[in-house]
């Protein structure tokens, strides 16, 4: 069932346009990653899907309706969210529930339901000054889901945290989409790739992927070449870029990565020149194009 539908979603700061017209669907149980460089216009898209930034043009219809206010329906994790370090967990859950118009009671209930939820009920009674990185984002995630929204919008959820921090609040995601949708930002591929089935990439203010990650993935699979070679090759890389089986050489010092039309012809060829100027090389494998090199192509063009 379709949750939200966006179109010709715009906002401008001043005469810049942060976000351009854009227009996706978000289906309800899924999983959705909004990837993109920085400043290519996320946290703005985000900030207005949450009902938080008014959008300069477009429309938000939520379930079929447009609808005044999205906040009640929607929980939404800033970038930088603020705590105060002198609350308790649970003081501080109570709190969000309350502003969030839920009586004490409820408040106090649901904040114990989420306390468990995200694995802190043993620290609720500790101040929020004294959690790890890794702690705070669970909270947050725990007060954005307070009021039942239908619609959990993260922003950058993992950015901030150590890799300890970041699997616990990976893990915890993981858990929550299997009843939430989700929708969250990252400039981190892997993660996108580990948790979400839907992706969308924005660049410049615009969207220019979206899909399945399956089918996106799918449609833009390429045979890749990887070399690593005992020293820079660059003259002998150069020249094969002229071959028409060749579509992309990426290289970054001993490494190169080479996109191939035609993986039977290029790994021949390839290997018999390798072999034939007798270039010393550590490591041949034949792999197929990432998320990180169909990005890369998206951003860069
Ligand atoms: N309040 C604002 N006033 C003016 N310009 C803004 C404002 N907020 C964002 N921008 C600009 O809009 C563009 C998009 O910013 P946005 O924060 O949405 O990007 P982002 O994709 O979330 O980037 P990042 O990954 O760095 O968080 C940027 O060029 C940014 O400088």
């Amino acid at each position: 069932m379709e949750l939200m539908r966006i179109r010709d979603l715009r906002k401008k700061f001043g005469h810049m346009d942060a976000v351009k017209e854009i227009d996706f669907e978000l289906e309800e149980g899924m999983c959705v990653s909004l990837l993109g460089p920085n400043g290519a216009g996320k946290t703005t898209t985000l900030k207005m899907l949450s009902g938080l930034l008014a959008p300069t043009a477009g429309t938000i219809t939520f379930k079929g309706e447009q609808v005044s206010d999205l906040r009640p329906f929607i929980g939404y994790l800033p970038q930088y969210p603020t705590f105060f370090p002198w609350m308790t967990g649970k003081e501080f859950l109570v709190f969000a529930g309350q502003l969030a118009t839920l009586n004490r009671k409820e408040a106090e209930r649901r904040s114990m339901e989420l306390l468990e939820r995200v694995g802190l009920t043993h620290a609720m009674k500790r101040r929020i000054g004294g959690y790890s990185g890794g702690m705070k984002q669970r909270l947050g995630l725990a007060q954005a889901l307070i009021h039942r929204p239908s619609l959990l919008i993260l922003d950058e959820p993992v950015s901030a945290l150590d890799p300890l921090g970041r699997r616990e609040v990976l893990d915890m995601m993981r858990e929550i989409k299997k009843e939430t949708t989700i929708l969250f930002s990252t400039h981190v591929l892997h993660d996108a790739e580990e948790i979400s089935d839907h992706i969308l990439i924005m660049h410049a203010g615009d969207i220019v992927v979206s899909g399945g990650l399956r089918e996106v993935m799918e449609s833009n699979r390429q045979p890749v070449i990887e070399i690593e070679f005992e020293s820079q090759e660059s003259e002998w890389l150069s020249s094969i870029g002229e071959y028409s089986f060749v579509s992309e050489v990426n290289s970054q010092g001993n490494t190169a990565k080479i996109l191939l039309n035609d993986l039977i012809k290029g790994k021949h060829v390839l290997l018999k020149e390798i072999v034939e100027r007798n270039l010393p090389i550590r490591k041949f494998e034949t792999a197929h194009t990432t998320l990180e090199d169909l990005f890369m192509k998206v951003v860069k063009a």
